[in-house]
């Protein structure tokens, strides 16, 4: 496939909304990924303008652990996104393959998730949806968030239906009805704990039947298996904390000893 200043190479992935290749542009030798996401499809989905706002929110941002979104480019049916190459996939392929990552490993991907939220947050982008799904691996093993399907600009009251897994949603996304639908960049510390369980235990901390997780995520009722330390343990519970405002800041998670001890 020539797109003209860019030689297509193998498939890297395919999103919900386009398959995703590797590229090397022509004139400076410059490997990016390339995603193709086809309009017709974008208008099936009736996802054209939440595409454009994630356009516009992802090329604003600058910062080693979110993914960068160097330009885009559309012809008459397809939409061309320049995203940054990671060297090394996947996070989840990852996990799987090593089943959870050691505590040293865990705190280091999550401190550095913890300075991608406080970069996004600064820039009132909630990202909502942080999972291992989400995130990919640079060739120096850092991690960058990537894919902001769900981000908003802070504040956002409106609710949104979600696909995919419910594994990560907090408590005040779940709640029906009352005004608990606004709801504040805390979601995103909720998920923070969601993912460091899951890092160091292999399975997420709710997942069950979709009916079952909604009720222990609403509950907070979750066990940690007793391998788990005891400065990983009280890093997890102090994120996931059902009142938003009770949850830990990210500064506070930033300077927590379990993230001291494997981060200096
Ligand atoms: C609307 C627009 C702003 C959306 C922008 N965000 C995304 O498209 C989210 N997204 C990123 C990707 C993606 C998927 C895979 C990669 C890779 C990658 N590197 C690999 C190395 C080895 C094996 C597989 C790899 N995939 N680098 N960059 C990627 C980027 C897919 N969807």
């Amino acid at each position: 496939l020539h797109l003209g200043m860019f030689e297509i190479g193998k498939a890297l992935g395919k999103g919900k909304f386009g398959r995703v290749y590797l590229a090397k542009e022509r004139s400076t030798g410059f490997i990016c990924a390339l995603k193709v996401l086809h309009k017709s499809e974008l208008q099936q989905g009736g996802v054209q303008k939440q595409v454009r706002r994630e356009i516009e929110i992802q090329s604003n941002l600058r910062h080693p652990n979110v993914l960068r979104l160097y330009g885009h480019f559309h012809d008459s049916k397809r939409i061309f996104l320049i995203l940054e190459f990671a060297g090394k996939g996947e996070l989840y392929k990852h996990l799987r393959k090593e089943h959870r990552f050691p505590e040293w490993k865990s705190a280091q991907y999550i401190a550095q998730m913890a300075a991608a939220l406080k970069y996004l947050h600064k820039k009132h982008v909630i990202h909502r949806d942080i999972k291992p799904e989400n995130i990919l691996v640079g060739i120096h093993g850092e991690i960058k968030i990537s894919d902001f399907g769900w981000s908003v600009h802070a504040p956002n009251n409106r609710r949104q239906t979600m696909c995919g897994t419910l594994d990560y949603l907090p408590p005040e996304m779940l709640v029906r009805g009352s005004q608990e639908n606004y709801y504040s960049d805390k979601v995103d510390l909720w998920s923070l704990g969601v993912l460091t369980y899951e890092f160091l235990v292999g399975e997420a901390p709710f997942e069950d039947t979709p009916v079952m997780t909604q009720r222990r995520i609403t509950r907070a009722d979750m066990t940690i298996p007793s391998f788990v330390s005891p400065e990983a343990r009280d890093f997890i519970k102090r994120l996931l904390v059902l009142d938003p405002e009770k949850r830990m800041t990210i500064d506070e998670a930033q300077q927590h000893p379990w993230i001291l001890k494997h981060c200096v």
